[in-house]
């Protein structure tokens, strides 16, 4: 042990996408790229998806960190944004909350039937905000391959940023390619200078998109917010769905609308409570 006090977390997760949650409003916490990484191992014995850290914010109800299982901090998390939003709503006896992250300020409520929904902000679609390392005039489809030149398995993904940097490859057949093996290989590709996340998108029907994410820095989730938002604005914006759809993941669903009013997307899902615990002294803050 460091000499801190043990450190209370609650496990939390976003349709299957877990975070372990420290709440560091009231003392200070220094999170390094090893504690983060040794907290989200799963063989620590608690281990996560993402390593969320609370802060006080001056501006909203709370600064909300984020950790990737591969220990760097990273800008946006839409599952964690509605799994902090639920325990501010509860905390303050409200129904609205609001989150300063990284990647942007966002507006949270609770949508009913225990859903949260979280206004991500407009996605960004011009190369330098993905970032992507070359110009591209147009992001709607940029040119990157798997496979063989001549007839390659997946191709032309369109690029965005909704805090994060996205990259989505359009399939008919969401097992054309393992992403477990495309995945790394695709989100270190030289074209994205920040690395990105990676999707396989299935549009179904022009108000139903079935997805497959590889995260950066975690790897094959069970399901990825930003992911979601994402797919839904680049899908909208080339036509293939309407600006509102289900967006179907591994562990679940969410509704996702990209409101023409003001550009923001909205996206509501559910919210789910683990357990709470202390972390064993080897990962005490
Ligand atoms: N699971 C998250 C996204 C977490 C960050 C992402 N892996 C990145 O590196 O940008 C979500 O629900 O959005």
């Amino acid at each position: 042990m460091n000499g801190l006090a043990p450190m209370d977390f609650r496990k939390m997760n976003g349709l299957g996408n877990d975070f372990v949650v420290l709440d560091a409003r009231l003392r200070p916490l220094s999170i390094s790229t090893e504690l983060a990484r040794a907290i989200a191992d799963r063989t620590s014995g608690i281990g996560c998806d993402q390593l969320i850290v609370l802060e006080p914010s001056r501006t909203a109800d709370v600064r909300m960190r984020i950790w990737n299982n591969e220990g760097f901090e990273v800008e946006s998390c839409g599952n964690a944004s509605r799994c902090i939003a639920d325990m501010l709503f509860a905390e303050k006896r409200q129904t609205v909350a609001t989150i300063d992250t990284l990647g942007g300020y966002l507006t949270c409520e609770k949508a009913g039937d225990g859903l949260v929904r979280v206004d991500m902000g407009a996605p960004r679609f011009g190369w330098q905000d993905i970032p992507l390392s070359e110009p591209f005039a147009d992001t709607r489809h940029i040119e990157l391959q798997l496979g063989p030149i001549d007839a390659p398995l997946i191709h032309s993904p369109s690029v965005v940023n909704v805090g994060n940097p996205h990259c989505i490859f359009w399939v008919k057949d969401l097992a054309v390619v393992d992403l477990a093996k495309a995945g790394p290989m695709l989100e270190h590709h030289p074209l994205f200078p920040e690395r990105a996340n990676i999707s396989l998108a299935r549009v179904d029907a022009k108000d139903h998109i079935t997805l497959k994410v590889w995260e950066r820095g975690a790897g094959l989730t069970r399901a990825c917010g930003t992911a979601a938002c994402a797919v839904l604005a680049a899908a909208a914006r080339i036509k293939l769905t309407h600006r509102k759809a289900t967006v179907t993941l591994p562990g679940g669903d969410l509704l996702v609308e990209w409101r023409e009013a003001d550009d923001h997307i909205l996206m509501t899902g559910p919210v789910t409570y683990e357990y709470e615990g202390v972390l064993p002294a080897h990962l005490a803050v």
